[in-house]
């Protein structure tokens, strides 16, 4: 008797499973689960068999793509994005080309704070489809989950907004969505002289966010000019107290201590990394923080030094990577393009760098059940890709190499027919 299943991918050159108990530490994170010549069969929006080549002849399909050799993967996984923002920040590129310093366009005003201006004066529905947009970019480059922040509101009635906004977002666009508070984003011109005060009313947001539903974790800019090491501890143990996860923008630009604060409190992620100590590498290796890491931010600030990647792994961290998809620090949605960042300026291979964007950045979201790896009895969400191999992707860079996005089972993204594309598989 046949199996009979909705959807069969065949002819899959490679299949990155990704299969994995918990997050993938330090040194196994080179290990890459796939299996060459391989089958999947979808039913009712679940994987339900993965094979090889022979067991196809016992399969009956609804619906069957030849995927000509190409190389499938789970959907990737984006872990760090600010996609829901009002206006654009183009005019900052100038100022940036002269030298001024991210933090000094934030303290004239500037930065973070032109981007709430927009924010407040935007309506719901404009910011809604706005988002949407961005969102319909990031699924035709292969994401799937992703985490959205707020945070260019600052202030209990704009932030409402972008997080009401997240939530339809949730509820209607194809990739699945977590949403994190980050009200402690910057210091409003309203608070100017009195931080304390503004991140008292910020605490004073989250019963009602918890009882809506509004976010699932907490997250806080520890950075100089912005907010301390210690306003940031209490504010995040505040929010822990309350049953929030916890993520910090740590050490982006100067290195305060924010990658110990994250390791201390058990925070889920310690993000940007970039100024991380000895000891607070050291610390998040002892930890359960996953280190969700940033090159496309560091890249478009114009720095030079980047995330240490390599002595994260060699330590035994477990890294995760996202495109931090904001109009500020990296005004893009290509994900692909930071897997190119991080194989050139973190040093990762390969191997890491996938499993940096689809197991570990699941966990990163607490979504390490759900996404991030090609399952029997998981979601059906898949990539083909219109590369050969695994390696392709980091090495042919700036293009978008999606040929077919599948999420729950569905086709949701598709650029051409996969039959109607070339083969790039030297073995054909
Ligand atoms: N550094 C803080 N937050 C964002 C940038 C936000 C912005 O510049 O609008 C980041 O992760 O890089
Ligand atoms: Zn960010």
């Amino acid at each position: 008797m046949k199996q009979h299943v909705d959807l069969l991918l065949m002819n899959i050159g490679q299949l990155l499973t990704m299969e994995s108990i918990g997050p993938k530490e330090g040194k196994d994170m080179q290990e890459l689960v796939m299996l060459e010549d391989a089958v999947v069969g979808i039913t009712n929006g679940k994987v339900v068999l993965i094979g090889e080549r022979e067991s196809e002849e016992g399969i009956q399909a609804a619906e069957v793509i030849d995927c000509q050799g190409k190389l499938v993967s789970p959907g990737l996984v984006d872990p760090h994005t600010h996609v829901v923002f009002g206006g654009s920040r183009e005019h900052e590129m100038a100022l940036k080309q002269q030298g001024v310093p991210y933090l000094e366009i934030l303290k004239q005003g500037g930065g973070i704070l032109s981007t709430v201006e927009h924010t407040r004066q935007a309506t719901e529905d404009h910011l809604y489809e706005k988002a949407y947009f961005h969102l319909d970019r990031m699924l035709s480059h292969g994401v799937t989950t992703a985490e959205i922040k707020s945070g260019y509101g600052l202030d209990v009635e704009t932030e409402l907004k972008q997080l009401k906004v997240a939530k339809r977002l949730q509820q209607n666009h194809p990739i699945d969505l977590v949403s994190t508070f980050l009200g402690a984003h910057a210091i409003p011109h309203e608070y100017k002289d009195d931080p304390q005060a503004f991140l008292d009313e910020m605490v004073g947001m989250l019963d009602l966010i918890k009882i809506e539903e509004l976010a699932e974790f907490v997250d806080i800019f520890t950075e100089t000019g912005v907010f301390t090491v210690e306003q940031s501890r209490d504010y995040l143990t505040r929010a822990q107290e309350k049953g929030f996860g916890l993520k910090i923008h740590a050490d982006e630009i100067d290195p305060l201590g924010g990658t110990e604060l994250a390791a201390d409190l058990g925070a889920s992620s310690a993000d940007h990394l970039v100024g991380a100590s000895d000891e607070g590498i050291k610390k998040l290796a002892e930890s359960k923080t996953i280190a969700v890491l940033l090159p496309g931010t560091t890249f478009y600030l114009g720095k030079e030094t980047f995330a240490r990647a390599r002595k994260m792994i060699d330590e035994g961290v477990r890294v995760a990577l996202a495109t931090d998809f904001n109009p500020g620090s990296c005004p893009t949605e290509n994900i692909q393009l930071i897997m190119t960042f991080a194989a050139l300026k973190l040093n990762m291979s390969p191997e890491e760098i996938w499993n940096a964007m689809t197991v570990n950045a699941a966990y990163a979201i607490g979504r390490g059940e759900q996404a991030g790896q090609v399952v029997v009895g998981r979601q059906a969400d898949l990539v083909i890709w219109d590369a050969p191999n695994y390696q392709y992707l980091p090495y042919h860079y700036g293009v978008n190499h999606v040929n077919t996005v599948i999420k729950n089972g569905q086709i949701v993204s598709r650029r051409r027919e996969v039959s109607e594309t070339i083969s790039l598989s030297p073995k054909s």
